[in-house]
């Protein structure tokens, strides 16, 4: 659906991107994260055909993202950061003006998503707010059913309710074999909805991976009260746990996921008293391996305790 190969853009002297490599299959909704600035603007842009690459390739359904952008801007639904819309024009204007260009009558799918985001069509663009351009930028780049959806930020300024009624939107995309490129610059945004995700900084393409596979590694804080005297050992040795404390008859330890059920077996065999789990935000995890430092305050100290638990 997309293929990055080598990928460098440079403005002068500035190198927005460095040689970035990266597919998005059939049916995956990938999330692009990375820092402002980091370079997730120009990668998109470059797929669309707006950019050129200094060097490298950029395809998209099997056509070459510049040479054949025509082509493209055909087959893919594309929410820029800044939705261009025409002020006086209503969103159902604005429907019927884009599904005119693709030879296409779109109004009754647009009407359904509109409804189901909460977007009144009658409403010239001058009037509506940040979310809800935001909104109509959706329902454009959707309603033909395009087999790639590139969305740049396109969650900024939409409420969490209508974000949940957007993630469903683009889960139903990928259950008809749709792709989604979908761009942010924090984990918060994407994790409910993103298969894998891709970490940009600096321009460069710093890790790859899937969600499930960043949830196993996140920490879970286990702590355990028996009705009697424990030992430390005996519950030493399982793979990613840390922190492991035994004090009196009292077990705390932060385990991975994929401890979790090693860890449990052990508990059980013993009698408890009382027992809590709970699962550290998968931005801490996140942040405490990619460090995306730049996502503000909040992320900040939540890389700090994070490093902490790490030990
Ligand atoms: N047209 C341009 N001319 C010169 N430099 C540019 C141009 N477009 C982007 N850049 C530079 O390229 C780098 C990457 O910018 P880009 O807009 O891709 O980042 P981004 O990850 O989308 O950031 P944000 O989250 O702030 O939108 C930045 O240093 C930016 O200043």
């Amino acid at each position: 659906m997309v293929q990055l190969a080598g990928v460098t853009k440079q403005f002068g002297r500035n190198t927005a991107l460095d040689g970035v490599s990266l597919t998005i299959g059939p049916g995956e909704v990938f999330g692009y994260l990375g820092p402002n600035g980091a370079g997730k603007t120009t990668t998109i842009r470059l797929l669309m055909g707006m950019l050129r690459p200094t060097s490298g390739t950029a395809s998209v359904l099997g056509l070459d993202a510049w040479r054949q952008s025509r082509e493209v801007h055909r087959v893919v639904g594309y929410v820029p950061g800044e939705p261009a819309l025409y002020d006086r024009l209503t969103g159902r204007q604005h429907v019927a003006y884009c599904a005119h260009l693709r030879h296409r009558d779109d109004a009754n799918r647009a009407a359904e998503v509109a409804a189901r985001l909460d977007l009144d069509l009658d409403r010239p663009a001058r009037t509506l707010s940040r979310g809800n351009r935001q909104k109509l930028a959706v329902v454009l780049a959707v309603m033909s059913r395009p087999r790639l959806l590139v969305l740049d930020e396109p969650t900024s300024g939409i409420d969490p309710l209508v974000q949940q009624v957007f993630h469903s939107i683009l889960r139903e995309h990928t259950a008809d074999g749709g792709s989604v490129l979908f761009s942010s610059h924090v984990l918060g945004e994407v994790e409910r909805v993103a298969d894998r995700i891709g970490v940009v900084r600096g321009g460069k393409l710093v890790a790859v991976e899937r969600l499930q596979d960043l949830a196993a590694r996140s920490l879970h804080r286990v702590r355990a009260r028996f009705a009697g005297d424990v030992a430390a050992e005996d519950f030493a040795g399982l793979p990613g746990v840390r922190d492991l404390l035994v004090e009196g008859r009292t077990l705390s330890c932060n385990a991975p996921q994929s401890a979790l059920d090693a860890l449990l077996k052990l508990v059980s065999a013993r009698e408890v008293e009382d027992f809590e789990c709970s699962e550290a935000p998968l931005e801490e995890t996140f942040l405490s391996y990619y460090g995306m430092d730049q996502a503000g305050g909040t992320a900040l100290s939540a890389a700090g305790s994070a490093a902490q638990h790490a030990g």
